[in-house]
């Protein structure tokens, strides 16, 4: 063998291998490669021993057994300084670069119609070995494991084969990162199938989940709490237009609460497929409306709550206008505007107040086709996991309950407060009339105080709830809040329904001739 350093290439995906194998030769580097990659590489004119040439071992087993070999691993992990006696006396060559990605476990297991031998024989176990082993010894060796870095790497490389420490140092962090992700993926698989039928299972024996740090915040909640915001790796979760992969056009970095609150603000505009406006503040809607024109949708949403609304977060789910732009700057403080894209003119307008931070986040689903994913909650030694809230309803579930029918343009009103009250904490209480929030009560610890929170908040900002909707996020334990609701006006009422004392609220309701329905779904947002 040349006494020249090797770089050992055996990979998967093969995008860039090609130039990036001329680089290594170029920079002083021969090549061993595994079958496939040794065949590709062969096809395109490049030097290269294939790795059982250099064992004397053929690849076996279908693959299985490629690169596991003392003389590939010794060549990888020997330390150079400590270990050369024993490399020679076994005629181990050094390999100073090693470049692997592994088999495709996440796109197996994405499709369809996978069996359990698939997901096991796409189980990669020569790639990471060689990556772990190149990344411990990376005082000497170099592990590249992802076709983005091979242009820095030949960059590095200049004309020579040494890579510095410090990138060395940083692509070996990168592999354990991958292969930490790599093994969490698989455990996650196969820990979901546990039973005997190796039936897949929501939820896995344990939780391996991968979250990359996009930012350090300047601080949490709390200024003297420290906090980071972590997103989940691109292309391995079905987040569509989120807080986390949305762009900032304008304005300072956001803060821990502003990503917290523009996520509650985004996520509520998603319910709504007709334009609208939510403004959130402190994780709640405070004002949302529904209006084909956008700038009406706007002042609508902000005179539910204008007190509230002041250094609010503002979504919407049609591209932003200037128009709109326009009418939020002159009249209100806004910490952040979020909108699928934005209009021209619109960072001029915006820009006028440059802490004005504006987002894009890309088209929306449309409120049915949004994918559920998972919701997290720490609590003190643990995490609550659960799905999220996506459950919608339709005019066709609604169970009409009372003696008095409720009109269609009631039934759009309920549906429209229905909506909302899904993004409020409990107990919420939405009170909305016209596809508007007339006055919104959340996080009320009894029911019929958020009720009336919601009519005090209607008052305060000149609304007037005679004739309003009403929505309940869960069922009336107690008639009261129907007699609440009825001194302040609503003419009718959704509520999920299925409490012991179910009667007595109807009765109330027919009492006071209010039309009320049962959606038989409750929404608690704790
Ligand atoms: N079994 C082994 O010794 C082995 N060594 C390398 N691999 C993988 O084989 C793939 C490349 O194969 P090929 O060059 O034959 O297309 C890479 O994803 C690499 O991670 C192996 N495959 C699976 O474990």
């Amino acid at each position: 063998m040349a006494t020249q350093p090797l770089a050992l290439l055996s990979v998967s995906d093969k995008s860039g291998i090609v130039e990036f194998a001329q680089g290594l030769v170029q920079s002083g580097f021969g090549l061993l490669s595994t079958g496939g990659t040794y065949r590709l590489l062969k096809e395109n004119n490049v030097a290269v021993t294939e790795v059982s040439d250099y064992t004397g071992f053929p690849e076996m087993m279908d693959g299985r057994v490629k690169t596991l070999h003392p003389k590939i691993h010794g060549g990888i992990l020997g330390r150079r300084g400590i270990d050369d006696a024993v490399m020679s006396e076994h005629a181990i060559e050094r390999i100073d670069l090693v470049v692997v990605n592994l088999y495709p476990f996440a796109q197996t297991i994405a499709r369809a119609d996978v069996t359990m031998n698939d997901a096991i024989e796409n189980i990669d176990i020569g790639g990471p070995t060689m990556v772990r082993s190149a990344a411990k010894n990376h005082a000497h060796v170099g592990i590249v494991t992802d076709p983005a870095d091979y242009a820095r790497v030949l960059d590095a490389l200049g004309n020579g084969t040494t890579l510095s420490e410090g990138l060395r140092y940083d692509l070996a962090v990168k592999a354990f990162e991958h292969t930490a992700q790599y093994d969490g993926m698989i455990a996650n698989f196969l820990g979901s199938r546990v039973n005997e039928t190796k039936q897949p299972e929501t939820f896995a024996r344990t939780l391996n989940l991968h979250f990359a740090k996009a930012e350090d915040l300047r601080y949490g909640e709390n200024p003297h709490q420290k906090a980071a915001f972590y997103v989940e790796p691109q292309g391995t979760s079905e987040t569509q237009a989120s807080i986390a992969t949305a762009q900032q056009l304008q304005g300072k970095a956001l803060s821990y609460n502003n990503i917290a609150d523009t996520d509650a603000a985004l996520e509520c505009v998603k319910a709504f497929s007709m334009p609208a406006c939510v403004i959130v503040k402190h994780a709640n809607p405070c004002g949302v409306a529904v209006d084909s024109d956008q700038t009406n949708a706007y002042r609508t949403a902000f005179s539910t709550d204008p007190e509230s609304s002041f250094g609010g977060i503002i979504a919407f789910n049609r591209p932003l206008t200037a128009v709109t732009a326009k009418a939020i700057i002159d009249n209100q403080f806004v910490e952040v505007i979020i909108a699928p894209s934005i209009e021209d003119g619109v960072l001029e307008i915006t820009g006028s107040k440059k802490n004005v931070r504006v987002l894009v986040c890309g088209d929306l689903p449309t409120p049915e086709a949004r994918a559920a994913q998972m919701d997290y909650k720490r609590v003190n030694g643990g995490l609550l996991v659960q799905e999220q809230d996506l459950g919608f309803i339709h005019a066709s579930d609604l169970k009409i309950v009372t003696d008095v029918q409720p009109t269609e343009a009631q039934i759009a009103d309920l549906l429209f407060s229905w909506n909302v009250a899904k993004y409020v904490k409990s107990n919420a209480i939405v009170y909305g009339r016209n596809q508007r929030t007339i006055g919104i009560g959340a996080g009320q610890m009894s029911r019929v105080n958020s009720a009336r929170i919601a009519a005090i908040k209607a008052e305060h900002a000149g609304l007037v709830t005679e004739g309003a909707v009403m929505a309940s996020d869960a069922f009336f334990p107690f008639r009261d809040g129907i007699d609440n609701a009825a001194a302040v006006g609503i003419s009718a009422i959704i509520q999920p329904g299925g409490s012991m004392r179910d009667d007595e609220t109807i009765a109330a309701a027919n009492e006071h001739g209010i039309a009320m329905v049962f959606t038989g779904m409750r929404h608690f947002r704790h």
